[in-house]
């Protein structure tokens, strides 16, 4: 663990555990709009200021594969010089870094394997312990729909599903299990308006996320009629013009959970 972890008292270790929503949660509530930078992604300094000043409501640092320690601190750090949310997902527990307002723990729902569900999260827990600053830390129940992309095939997600399916999984998700926000995820392709309508119909409480294939307004504002955020990734790197103009497209569109 590298020594510069900070150190929490049990008061703020404990905040959040059993007494509602933690901190994080709260202010994820209002995120009509997120960007997800891939710190294996190379991003230059002007298309990172444009990102973290155009009006997004958190930064998210995270991706599948190449996510290190070293590459993670290295995006975190550059992205911390604006005043812009900034959490990380975790997708590999070596790669924890300190210092960011929020940590984002992903499950996948429909994983073909008992490891992304709970096998990961359970070595985690048992390495991070008492470290853990529960407050910072908000939970995401993943529906994977794209069986080409990376998170897919590296979890064996089952993308064989419909929207009854997905509905089912975002009741699961929020009623049997409390987990605070269901994201579906359609990584790298444009996803099922239908589909996203449907995991909208099973979440009365939880957070709705959508990512995948946003390419422009007109696919911001369409999704953003269901989900809660609307998550940006791959065009930053393709063309960041247009990924800055979907930040006014989900803001002001009317949907989620309103
Ligand atoms: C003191 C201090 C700071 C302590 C912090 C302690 C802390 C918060 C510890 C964490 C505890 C914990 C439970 C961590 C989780 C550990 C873990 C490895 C869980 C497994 C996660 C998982 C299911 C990974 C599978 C992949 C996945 C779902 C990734 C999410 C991101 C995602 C979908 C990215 C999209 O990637 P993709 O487009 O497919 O590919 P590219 O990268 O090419 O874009
Ligand atoms: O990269 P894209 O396809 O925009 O997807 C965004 C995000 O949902 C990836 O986890
Ligand atoms: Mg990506």
């Amino acid at each position: 663990m590298p020594d510069s972890f900070v150190v929490y008292n049990s008061a703020e270790r404990e905040a959040g555990c059993g007494r509602g929503a933690s901190m994080l949660e709260e202010r994820m509530k209002h995120w009509r709009h997120a960007f997800k930078l891939d710190p294996n992604r190379a991003l230059p300094d002007r298309a990172l200021e444009e990102v973290c000043t155009s009006g997004t409501d958190a930064v998210i640092v995270g991706g599948t594969d190449g996510i290190t320690y070293e590459n993670s601190r290295r995006l975190i750090e550059r992205i911390s010089a604006y005043p812009v949310e900034c959490v990380q997902e975790i997708s590999d527990a070596e790669a924890v870094v300190p210092g960011v307002s929020g940590y984002l723990l992903p499950v996948v729902l429909n994983a073909g394997s008992v490891e992304w569900v709970l096998g990961a999260q359970q070595r985690a827990i048992k390495r991070y312990g008492d470290w853990i600053p529960w407050d910072m830390v908000a939970v995401l129940g993943y529906v994977v729909m794209n069986p080409a992309s990376k998170v897919a095939r590296r979890t064996g997600s089952q993308t064989r599903i419909d929207a009854e399916d997905v509905k089912a999984y975002a009741r699961m998700a929020e009623r049997m299990f409390r987990i605070p926000a269901v994201y579906v995820e359609y990584s790298g392709t444009y996803g099922d308006e239908k589909i996203v309508r449907a995991a909208r119909e099973g979440t009365d409480r939880s957070h709705l996320f959508y990512g995948g294939g946003i390419a422009g307004e007109t696919e911001a504002r369409t999704m953003a009629k269901w989900a809660d955020t609307v998550v940006v990734g791959n065009l930053v790197y393709r063309n960041v013009a247009a990924a800055l103009e979907t930040v006014h497209q989900a803001k002001e569109a009317k949907g989620g959970s309103e």
